[in-house]
């Protein structure tokens, strides 16, 4: 059974309250977009891809929420605006956005369906990239290979297959016998989902903690690493969620392959290395505490919710068009090939 985060039917955006995974399955349905917008502030929602659609249904409520009170085009760009402010790193969020400018006009009626048709059409796009991911990823799971991944790049992150678990779908329903090992991932426990939800889908996953990966890279026949992405830099460079650098240090260390999954919408050729793209800083207390219970002493906290993989520890992007590498000429040629 595949989790849906996201479903929107009637003018009402549903959520899979992803804060309470694995525990209990709870959703939250908005319809007002400041409800949207906490709702992917507070991770209900989560996962670069999956930010990035529920922005873009943000905007859908938004203007069903029009009153007349003010100019349209004026309160839509306040809309845009207050979902932009969400989250800062994952890309996906900020190409949706400027995707959804691109239709709004004064007649609020013709705005809101193409504003529909759109978010639709990303959600759709990003089903198609997830299969295409999962196909591209196939050739790597050989029979009784082992991975690991980070954070949750899956269907709780995405409309589908997810990216780094793209393959792993698609290889268990081939019969292909592999397994996982997916870290937990601190502070908020990412990982842990990863484990839920490929167990529900009966792969074989091994959850570790954070700390535990280097020594998996030591004892096991790591085939490779596949973990996801918020945002790829023209030169390669991969911000990711935090932990991420270290399990590509280990990885080069133990000379295991070390794979990004890396959907085109994630890349922002604006930028031309990793250390030019805002790392978001979440609330110290996702670190001090856990479910309410405090876990740390008094004193201060760092808290960066994302780190930069610089590209020289990355085998290969796996993108919907093919796995190339993690330089400016192979991603420059991509960027072109797709536009031509
Ligand atoms: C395909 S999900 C990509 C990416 O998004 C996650 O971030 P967060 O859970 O903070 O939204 C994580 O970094 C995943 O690897």
């Amino acid at each position: 059974m595949i989790l849906q985060s996201i479903q929107y039917k009637d003018g009402v955006l549903t959520l899979l309250d992803q804060t309470k995974l694995p525990h209990d399955i709870q959703y939250v349905d908005c319809t007002d977009y400041e409800a949207v917008a906490v709702a992917i502030e507070d991770m209900i929602v989560r996962g670069a891809p999956a930010i990035g659609i529920t922005a873009a249904y943000g905007v859908v409520i938004g203007a069903l929420q029009y009153n007349g009170d003010k100019d349209f085009k004026i309160y839509m760009q306040d809309v845009i605006t207050r979902l932009s402010n969400t989250r800062p790193t994952a890309i996906n969020l900020l190409w949706a956005l400027g995707r959804t400018k691109e239709v709004i006009t004064e007649d609020v009626n013709q705005t809101i369906v193409a504003l529909e048709n759109l978010a639709q059409h990303i959600y759709e796009e990003d089903k198609s990239i997830n299969d295409r991911i999962g196909k591209h990823t196939l050739p790597l799971i050989k029979p009784n290979s082992t991975f690991i991944t980070h954070c949750n790049p899956g269907s709780l992150a995405t409309s589908a297959l997810g990216t780094a678990t793209a393959g792993f779908y698609l290889a268990h329903a081939q019969e292909i016998p592999f397994k996982v090992f997916s870290d937990e991932t601190r502070p908020r426990f990412q990982g842990a989902l990863t484990a839920f939800e490929l167990s529900q889908a009966g792969i074989d996953v091994t959850t570790i903690t954070d700390s535990t990966t280097a020594t998996v890279l030591q004892q096991q026949d790591v085939t490779a690493v596949i973990v996801g992405c918020d945002r790829v830099a023209l030169n390669g460079d991969v911000v990711n969620k935090i932990g991420t650098l270290p399990l590509a240090i280990a990885a080069k260390f133990y000379n295991v392959p070390f794979y990004v999954a890396a959907p085109t919408p994630t890349f922002d050729l604006t930028v031309s290395s990793g250390d030019a793209i805002p790392i978001e800083a979440r609330n110290t207390r996702e670190v001090t505490h856990i479910y309410d219970n405090k876990v740390a002493a008094d004193v201060a906290v760092y808290n960066p919710a994302f780190d930069i993989t610089p590209n020289s520890l990355i085998t290969g992007l796996i993108t919907e068009h093919g796995i190339i590498e993690a330089q400016e000429q192979a991603i420059t040629k991509l960027f072109e090939e797709i536009k031509a």
